[in-house]
Protein backbone atom coordinates (compact mmCIF):
# COMPACT_ATOMS: atom_id res chain seq x y z
CA UNK A 1 0.00 0.00 0.00
CA UNK A 2 1.39 3.78 -1.02
CA UNK A 3 2.12 5.58 2.26
CA UNK A 4 3.23 8.64 0.75
CA UNK A 5 3.97 9.89 -2.67
CA UNK A 6 5.27 12.79 -4.75
CA UNK A 7 3.38 15.84 -6.30
CA UNK A 8 4.15 14.24 -9.56
CA UNK A 9 2.36 10.86 -8.43
CA UNK A 10 -0.50 13.44 -7.22
CA UNK A 11 -0.90 14.89 -10.37
CA UNK A 12 -0.69 11.60 -12.19
CA UNK A 13 -3.40 10.04 -10.17
CA UNK A 14 -5.62 13.03 -10.20
CA UNK A 15 -5.10 13.41 -14.39
CA UNK A 16 -5.91 9.15 -14.76
CA UNK A 17 -8.66 9.18 -12.40
CA UNK A 18 -10.54 12.54 -14.85
CA UNK A 19 -9.39 11.49 -17.99
CA UNK A 20 -9.27 7.71 -18.03
CA UNK A 21 -11.52 6.44 -15.69
CA UNK A 22 -13.85 9.51 -15.99
CA UNK A 23 -14.45 10.98 -12.75
CA UNK A 24 -15.09 14.08 -13.30
CA UNK A 25 -13.01 16.88 -11.36
CA UNK A 26 -15.42 18.59 -9.62
CA UNK A 27 -16.19 15.03 -8.00
CA UNK A 28 -13.14 14.82 -6.59
CA UNK A 29 -13.10 18.63 -5.40
CA UNK A 30 -16.40 17.87 -3.75
CA UNK A 31 -15.27 14.49 -2.33
CA UNK A 32 -11.91 16.50 -1.08
CA UNK A 33 -14.03 19.17 1.15
CA UNK A 34 -16.12 17.22 1.89
CA UNK A 35 -13.54 15.21 3.70
CA UNK A 36 -11.66 18.15 5.05
CA UNK A 37 -14.97 19.98 6.10
CA UNK A 38 -15.62 17.12 8.15
CA UNK A 39 -12.53 17.34 10.10
CA UNK A 40 -13.02 21.06 11.13
CA UNK A 41 -17.07 20.09 11.80
CA UNK A 42 -16.48 17.57 14.81
CA UNK A 43 -12.70 18.23 15.37
CA UNK A 44 -12.04 21.31 18.23
CA UNK A 45 -12.36 24.30 15.95
CA UNK A 46 -14.20 27.12 16.67
CA UNK A 47 -16.42 27.74 13.47
CA UNK A 48 -18.53 30.78 15.31
CA UNK A 49 -16.49 33.05 12.30
CA UNK A 50 -14.33 31.16 9.76
CA UNK A 51 -11.92 32.73 7.18
CA UNK A 52 -11.21 30.98 4.02
CA UNK A 53 -8.17 31.93 2.96
CA UNK A 54 -8.31 31.45 -1.07
CA UNK A 55 -6.01 30.91 -4.09
CA UNK A 56 -7.25 31.26 -7.72
CA UNK A 57 -6.24 27.20 -8.19
CA UNK A 58 -8.18 24.23 -7.51
CA UNK A 59 -6.41 24.53 -3.84
CA UNK A 60 -8.67 27.78 -3.31
CA UNK A 61 -11.65 25.98 -5.52
CA UNK A 62 -11.44 23.51 -2.53
CA UNK A 63 -11.58 25.95 -0.17
CA UNK A 64 -14.47 27.87 -1.16
CA UNK A 65 -16.42 24.43 -1.42
CA UNK A 66 -15.73 23.86 2.45
CA UNK A 67 -16.68 27.51 3.01
CA UNK A 68 -19.97 26.10 1.68
CA UNK A 69 -20.15 22.70 3.61
CA UNK A 70 -19.62 24.69 6.63
CA UNK A 71 -21.99 27.53 5.83
CA UNK A 72 -25.02 25.08 5.31
CA UNK A 73 -24.20 23.66 8.59
CA UNK A 74 -24.70 27.03 10.58
CA UNK A 75 -21.11 28.36 10.50
CA UNK A 76 -20.65 31.87 10.12
CA UNK A 77 -17.94 31.75 7.03
CA UNK A 78 -15.97 34.41 4.76
CA UNK A 79 -14.03 33.87 1.61
CA UNK A 80 -10.72 36.22 1.10
CA UNK A 81 -9.71 35.71 -2.46
CA UNK A 82 -6.11 35.84 -3.42
CA UNK A 83 -6.77 37.08 -7.08
CA UNK A 84 -9.20 38.07 -9.60
CA UNK A 85 -12.26 35.85 -9.99
CA UNK A 86 -11.40 35.86 -13.95
CA UNK A 87 -8.58 34.33 -13.29
CA UNK A 88 -9.92 31.61 -11.58
CA UNK A 89 -9.74 28.09 -12.37
CA UNK A 90 -13.02 26.48 -14.22
CA UNK A 91 -13.48 24.53 -10.89
CA UNK A 92 -13.05 27.24 -8.96
CA UNK A 93 -14.86 29.53 -10.79
CA UNK A 94 -18.14 26.98 -10.22
CA UNK A 95 -17.49 27.21 -6.38
CA UNK A 96 -17.52 30.56 -6.44
CA UNK A 97 -20.89 30.85 -8.22
CA UNK A 98 -22.12 28.42 -5.81
CA UNK A 99 -21.10 30.32 -2.89
CA UNK A 100 -23.31 33.26 -4.45
CA UNK A 101 -25.92 31.59 -4.40
CA UNK A 102 -25.74 31.30 -0.34
CA UNK A 103 -24.08 34.74 -0.37
CA UNK A 104 -21.19 34.10 1.50
CA UNK A 105 -19.14 36.91 1.18
CA UNK A 106 -15.91 37.20 -1.04
CA UNK A 107 -13.78 39.87 -0.09
CA UNK A 108 -10.08 40.96 -1.53
CA UNK A 109 -7.17 39.16 0.51
CA UNK A 110 -6.42 41.54 3.60
CA UNK A 111 -4.05 41.11 6.33
CA UNK A 112 -6.48 42.08 8.90
CA UNK A 113 -7.54 38.55 10.65
CA UNK A 114 -7.63 39.51 13.87
CA UNK A 115 -11.85 38.92 14.26
CA UNK A 116 -11.47 35.48 12.95
CA UNK A 117 -11.78 32.02 15.04
CA UNK A 118 -10.42 29.81 12.43
CA UNK A 119 -8.66 30.24 9.66
CA UNK A 120 -8.70 27.28 6.84
CA UNK A 121 -5.42 27.76 4.67
CA UNK A 122 -6.96 27.15 1.00
CA UNK A 123 -3.97 29.32 -1.15
CA UNK A 124 -1.93 26.94 -2.46
CA UNK A 125 -1.38 23.51 -3.04
CA UNK A 126 0.50 20.76 -4.85
CA UNK A 127 0.55 23.56 -7.44
CA UNK A 128 3.49 25.78 -5.87
CA UNK A 129 6.09 25.83 -8.23
CA UNK A 130 8.13 28.77 -7.08
CA UNK A 131 9.08 30.43 -3.75
CA UNK A 132 6.59 32.91 -1.74
CA UNK A 133 7.53 36.64 -2.03
CA UNK A 134 5.37 40.23 -1.97
CA UNK A 135 2.08 39.73 -1.19
CA UNK A 136 1.35 35.85 -0.79
CA UNK A 137 3.86 36.44 1.91
CA UNK A 138 2.65 39.05 3.79
CA UNK A 139 -0.94 37.13 3.95
CA UNK A 140 0.72 33.98 5.19
CA UNK A 141 2.85 35.72 7.58
CA UNK A 142 -0.87 37.51 8.80
CA UNK A 143 -1.95 34.03 9.55
CA UNK A 144 0.70 32.93 11.05
CA UNK A 145 0.69 35.94 13.00
CA UNK A 146 -3.05 35.56 14.04
CA UNK A 147 -4.48 33.72 16.98
CA UNK A 148 -6.74 31.94 14.96
CA UNK A 149 -6.52 27.85 14.87
CA UNK A 150 -5.21 27.28 11.10
CA UNK A 151 -6.24 24.22 8.73
CA UNK A 152 -4.19 23.74 5.76
CA UNK A 153 -6.00 22.34 2.65
CA UNK A 154 -3.84 19.42 1.13
CA UNK A 155 -0.49 21.01 1.50
CA UNK A 156 0.22 23.97 4.09
CA UNK A 157 0.96 27.07 1.55
CA UNK A 158 4.09 27.57 0.57
CA UNK A 159 5.48 23.87 1.63
CA UNK A 160 7.33 21.87 -1.10
CA UNK A 161 4.88 18.79 -0.81
CA UNK A 162 8.24 16.57 -2.12
CA UNK A 163 10.65 18.02 -0.19
CA UNK A 164 9.12 19.30 3.15
CA UNK A 165 11.08 22.80 3.08
CA UNK A 166 9.51 25.80 3.40
CA UNK A 167 9.51 27.92 0.01
CA UNK A 168 9.69 31.39 1.20
CA UNK A 169 6.64 32.12 3.63
CA UNK A 170 5.15 28.73 4.55
CA UNK A 171 1.58 28.08 6.45
CA UNK A 172 2.45 26.79 9.95
CA UNK A 173 -0.95 24.63 10.52
CA UNK A 174 -2.61 23.36 13.77
CA UNK A 175 -3.98 20.54 11.01
CA UNK A 176 -3.95 19.54 7.51
CA UNK A 177 -6.18 17.84 5.35
CA UNK A 178 -4.32 15.89 2.51
CA UNK A 179 -5.98 14.69 -0.71
CA UNK A 180 -5.58 10.68 -1.71
CA UNK A 181 -2.44 10.25 -0.25
CA UNK A 182 -0.04 11.54 2.27
CA UNK A 183 2.59 13.25 -0.07
CA UNK A 184 6.35 13.16 0.69
CA UNK A 185 7.32 16.08 1.98
CA UNK A 186 5.20 15.44 5.11
CA UNK A 187 7.61 12.56 6.06
CA UNK A 188 10.09 15.07 7.03
CA UNK A 189 10.25 16.48 10.12
CA UNK A 190 10.68 19.72 9.19
CA UNK A 191 7.69 19.30 6.96
CA UNK A 192 5.66 17.99 10.58
CA UNK A 193 6.32 21.39 12.32
CA UNK A 194 4.14 22.93 8.91
CA UNK A 195 1.58 20.43 8.22
CA UNK A 196 0.71 19.94 12.54
CA UNK A 197 -1.73 17.13 12.98
CA UNK A 198 -2.27 15.18 9.40
CA UNK A 199 -5.26 13.51 8.05
CA UNK A 200 -5.37 12.31 4.97
CA UNK A 201 -9.00 12.38 3.13
CA UNK A 202 -9.85 9.40 0.24
CA UNK A 203 -11.37 11.12 -2.33
CA UNK A 204 -11.69 8.22 -4.79
CA UNK A 205 -7.77 8.64 -6.27
CA UNK A 206 -5.63 5.46 -6.42
CA UNK A 207 -2.24 4.99 -7.92
CA UNK A 208 -1.85 1.24 -7.63
CA UNK A 209 -4.77 -0.33 -9.44
CA UNK A 210 -6.05 -2.79 -6.32
CA UNK A 211 -9.33 -0.68 -7.01
CA UNK A 212 -9.25 -1.36 -10.30
CA UNK A 213 -9.82 -4.58 -10.73
N1 LIG B 1 -6.14 14.33 -6.41
C1 LIG B 1 -5.81 15.50 -5.88
O1 LIG B 1 -4.72 15.70 -5.33
C2 LIG B 1 -6.80 16.64 -6.01
C3 LIG B 1 -6.32 17.93 -5.81
N2 LIG B 1 -7.13 19.01 -5.88
C4 LIG B 1 -6.72 20.29 -5.41
O2 LIG B 1 -6.03 20.96 -6.47
C5 LIG B 1 -4.82 21.51 -5.93
C6 LIG B 1 -3.85 21.81 -7.04
O3 LIG B 1 -4.49 22.83 -7.79
P1 LIG B 1 -3.68 23.69 -8.87
O4 LIG B 1 -4.68 24.60 -9.51
O5 LIG B 1 -2.88 22.78 -9.72
O6 LIG B 1 -2.61 24.56 -8.05
P2 LIG B 1 -2.73 25.33 -6.67
O7 LIG B 1 -4.17 25.69 -6.42
O8 LIG B 1 -1.96 24.56 -5.67
O9 LIG B 1 -1.88 26.69 -7.01
C7 LIG B 1 -2.55 27.71 -7.67
C8 LIG B 1 -1.65 28.47 -8.61
O10 LIG B 1 -0.79 29.31 -7.87
C9 LIG B 1 0.29 29.72 -8.71
N3 LIG B 1 1.48 29.74 -7.89
C10 LIG B 1 2.29 28.69 -7.60
N4 LIG B 1 3.31 29.08 -6.79
C11 LIG B 1 3.10 30.40 -6.56
C12 LIG B 1 3.79 31.41 -5.80
N5 LIG B 1 4.89 31.09 -5.08
N6 LIG B 1 3.32 32.68 -5.80
C13 LIG B 1 2.20 33.00 -6.51
N7 LIG B 1 1.48 32.11 -7.25
C14 LIG B 1 1.95 30.83 -7.26
C15 LIG B 1 0.38 28.73 -9.84
O11 LIG B 1 0.02 29.37 -11.04
C16 LIG B 1 -0.68 27.67 -9.46
O12 LIG B 1 -1.38 27.19 -10.58
C17 LIG B 1 -4.41 20.49 -4.93
O13 LIG B 1 -3.45 20.96 -4.03
C18 LIG B 1 -5.75 20.18 -4.24
O14 LIG B 1 -6.05 21.14 -3.26
C19 LIG B 1 -8.48 18.82 -6.42
O15 LIG B 1 -9.35 19.85 -6.11
C20 LIG B 1 -9.07 17.55 -5.86
C21 LIG B 1 -8.21 16.37 -6.30
K1 LIG C 1 -3.12 25.07 1.22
Amino acid sequence: MTNSISVADARRGDSHTIQEIGIPSLVLMERAALGAANRLLTGDYDLTNVLVFAGTGNNGGDGIAIARLLHVRGAKVTVMLTGDRAKASTETTQQLKIIDYYKIPVIPADINLGDYTTIVDAIFGIGLDRPVEGKFATWINAINGSTAKVFSVDVPSGLNADTGEPQGATVKADATSSFAYSKKGFDTAVGKQYTGTLFVEDIGVYLHDKYEG
